[in-house]
């Protein structure tokens, strides 16, 4: 994860004006903003490394500034559809492509020439405890495969968004109830340059790059295989994406102070033009989007505005091309929001994905899981 620095009081102008694309929004156009008046944020060293988290030892952290970052304004008013250029507009809801995970070969990933996912040892290589068997009522998963496309040939922004990927009226409780209860969770906490990281969700990581060195060739972390009814979920993004991967990463932000700040996943691990598919399942969050020169596009001469996605449960967004070069991400604070898991699927091409994935997203291993009886996450003594 690549972050920058910005200095303790900034002033931020003007600041990029948000949007908001979700299919409502491509229906119904809403009115634009126009970006606010130069002002001053201030923030506290404090506040900004409590939202600092990166996962990437050989970048500097980005602290950002930004008042998106906390728990902020209802922008509702403000909203308009559609960032960048929506390649496939006028289809919108009309086209509903109903699928399931049945016609995936159960033979993956042997079946896919060079695929980099390796099969390990055994379905639950390395987890820390064993998984309940998979829910009737996932089996199968059931989807919604409409993308729309999103690509601005200027700024490079380059996405596809699905609304309702996995089915929110048959899969998608299911689904977040089994990885809430079965997940080993982890709140890690780290140091980059003397300055002591918490980071502000719960993560998981599960996969192995693909090298060939075996899965129980690493000194630093140990890999574990991804648990079934996620490769189900990878073969299914995997299939209407025409992209492989053979890493998991599972965030939990379990209330409206978990997040994540800008930063983009543009590790040199993840090759050039990483494609990460991104889901959403629970209670709904923004998703922002910043320009890596927001304040001054250097081929436009303009600002570029935020573009701001309000992630559903079941909603899928693939971030591919350019995107993580040009753009930044975050799921700022939220006062009133309540549980959400997000799950990317990425590929890293050499063994310090893996450790790098380990390190900042199960750590020294701390462990929690949740506990049903007070719907809460508890650490494991
Ligand atoms: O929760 C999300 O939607 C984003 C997560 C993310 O950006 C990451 O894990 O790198
Ligand atoms: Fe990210």
């Amino acid at each position: 994860m690549k972050r920058s620095i910005e200095s303790s009081t900034s002033t931020l102008s003007p600041k990029p004006a948000k949007r908001q694309a979700s299919l409502a929004g491509f229906l119904q156009p809403k009115s634009k903003i126009t970006p606010t008046s130069p002002r001053t944020v201030k923030s506290t060293r404090q506040n900004r490394i409590e939202q600092g988290d990166g996962k990437s030892e050989d970048k500097p952290i980005t602290l950002v500034e930004d008042e998106d970052q906390d728990e902020n304004k209802d922008d509702v008013q403000n909203q308009r559809p559609s960032p960048g250029i929506i390649l496939n507009k006028g289809k919108s809801k009309a086209v509903e492509y109903k699928s399931t995970d049945e016609d995936l070969s159960i033979n993956w990933p042997s079946t896919i020439p060079n695929h980099p996912y390796h099969l390990p040892p055994n379905p639950t290589f390395n987890h820390p405890f064993t998984l309940s068997q998979i829910p009737s009522n996932l089996k199968p998963i059931n989807f919604n495969v409409h993308p729309q496309i999103i690509h601005n040939p200027t700024t490079e922004l380059d996405l596809l968004y699905y609304k309702g990927f996995i089915d929110p009226a048959l899969s998608t409780k299911p689904l977040m109830d089994y990885l809430l209860n079965e997940l080993p969770w982890y709140r890690v906490k780290y140091t980059v340059r003397g300055i002591n990281i918490n980071t502000p969700r719960y993560t998981t990581v599960f996969g192995k790059d693909s090298t060939i060195i075996p899965w129980t060739g690493y000194q630093k972390c140990n890999p574990r295989a991804i648990p079934e009814v996620l490769q189900r979920l990878m073969r299914k993004v995997e299939q209407v994406t025409s992209s492989t991967f053979n890493f998991c990463l599972v965030n939990y932000y379990s209330s409206g102070v978990d997040s994540i700040s800008y930063h983009s996943d543009s590790e040199s691990f993840l090759g050039p033009n990483p494609t990460i598919a991104s889901l959403t399942l629970g209670y709904p969050r923004d998703f922002l989007l910043r320009h890596v020169n927001y304040k001054n596009h250097p081929r436009t001469g303009k600002a570029v505005e935020i573009e701001k996605f309000v992630l559903e449960d079941g909603d899928m967004v693939v971030m591919k091309g350019r995107t993580q070069h040009e753009w930044q991400h975050s799921i700022p604070k939220r006062k009133l929001a309540k549980g959400r898991i997000n799950i990317t699927f990425r590929k890293g091409i050499v063994k310090y994905a893996t450790e790098n994935y380990y390190q900042y997203n199960v750590g020294k291993g701390e462990l929690y899981r949740w506990d049903k009886s007070i719907g809460e996450m508890k650490e494991v003594k």
